[in-house]
């Protein structure tokens, strides 16, 4: 079966599920009989381009890479260049639409209105832009089953580690008391070297050029990335819909070095903690730097490596761990929605 994609951003995670679909083109069609062809290309500033037939993956990374814009790339009679973003969500013949541009953690836009745009299409959606989930996931969740078709955002929380998916399949059964963890790589891998002695800025400027950061490291410092990740956990995971603004938040603009060796000397470690805690039918929830005891399995988790643990009242506390950003890992998250999604569509057809 051939599944056809329009990326709408073309960013580092665009740019990674497209690698990840050229390394893995053989595997995805002989293990899983999933043939991947993209159809199109929408980014603010690289431009757009259009062929039904498919682009060459490989020339369309090297063109981008290259002059930092599709406008180079080859031409033939069917392609079109220069669509908007909702010319190409509407008139493409794309089945999925990858929505990769940045997570705006005010209004959560454009990214909401281009899955809405898709839904309304009757075009599916995967995406790892936080905004649409953690500000609309009920109206855009019921709008993608009114019009059958296939939500997937598993990257918008720990990005390839199954943060949702988890929960959601192998611990079904259990109830879910209380989630907690460390939702942001940016600054668990600022608090870990500051550890080492690194200053704030310098920690901030690696974690920058690592690709872990948000377009704007506001949303990370000042934990309002972590912030959406735990009200989409609370939204899909806990079943309780809460606003983001429900959520206490405190980031790590105000820890300093001397903060944090003064833990370290008392075999403490702060760690930016989400913690939604299930009270009756509603939830109380966090993201607030704390100082936890150095031999918690959170203060081991170091680096951009994220962790959750949910308390299950079945099956005890379980903790996840892995990356919680990088480009590979989250083009990854992609590509396991899609696959799920191709799942989907076999079982459909049975
Ligand atoms: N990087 C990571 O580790 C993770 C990222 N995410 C999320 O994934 C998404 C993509 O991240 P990432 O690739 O790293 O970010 P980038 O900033 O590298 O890429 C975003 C891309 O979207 C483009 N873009 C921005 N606004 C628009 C728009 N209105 N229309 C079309 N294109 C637009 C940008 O264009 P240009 O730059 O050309 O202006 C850029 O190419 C974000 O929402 C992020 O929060 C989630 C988990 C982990
Ligand atoms: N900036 C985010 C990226 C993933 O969501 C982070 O650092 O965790």
């Amino acid at each position: 079966m051939t599944i056809k994609l329009a990326f709408i951003g073309f960013g580092g995670v665009g740019q990674a599920l497209a690698e990840i679909i050229l390394e893995r083109k053989r595997m995805l069609e002989e293990e899983h009989g999933l043939t991947i062809s993209v159809v199109a290309v929408a980014d603010m500033m690289k431009g757009s381009i259009y062929n039904p037939e498919g682009l060459d993956v490989s020339k369309l990374l090297t063109c981008v890479r290259e002059s930092g814009s599709v406008e180079h790339y080859p031409e033939d009679a069917k392609t079109i260049k220069g669509w908007t973003n909702t010319e190409t969500i509407k008139n493409s013949n794309a089945d999925v639409v990858v929505e990769v541009t940045f997570t705006d953690v005010k209004t959560g836009e454009p990214a909401i209105t281009h899955c809405r745009t898709a839904f309304e299409n009757r075009k599916s959606v995967i995406t790892t832009n936080k905004g649409p989930v953690a500000l609309a996931f009920e109206e855009l969740s019921e709008l993608a089953k009114d019009n059958g078709v296939f939500f997937g955002f598993e990257g918008t929380v720990m990005s390839g580690t199954p943060a949702l998916r988890m929960p959601k399949t192998t611990l079904l059964g259990n109830k879910i008391k209380e989630i907690k963890g460390i939702l942001n790589g940016t600054t668990n891998y600022m608090i870990t070297e500051m550890e080492k002695g690194l200053s704030y800025e310098e920690a901030l400027e690696k974690a920058q050029k690592l690709g872990y950061a948000e377009a704007d490291p506001t949303s990370d410092v000042e934990g309002y990335d972590a912030r959406y990740k735990t009200a989409i956990l609370s939204n899909y995971v806990m079943g309780v819909p809460i606003s983001h603004t429900d959520v206490e938040c405190i980031g790590i603009s105000g820890l300093t070095v001397e903060d944090i060796q003064s833990a370290l000397e008392d075999d403490e470690k702060y760690r930016l903690l989400a913690r939604i805690t299930s009270e009756g039918g509603s939830v109380k929830a966090s993201v607030k730097p704390e100082r936890i005891a150095i031999d918690d399995p959170l203060a081991g988790v170091s680096g951009a490596t994220n962790a959750i643990v949910y308390e299950c009242d079945l099956a005890g506390p379980i903790m996840l761990t892995g990356a919680g950003a990088g480009l590979k890992e989250t083009g990854f998250s992609l590509l396991i929605d899609l696959i799920h999604y191709h799942q989907q569509l076999i079982v459909a057809k049975i």
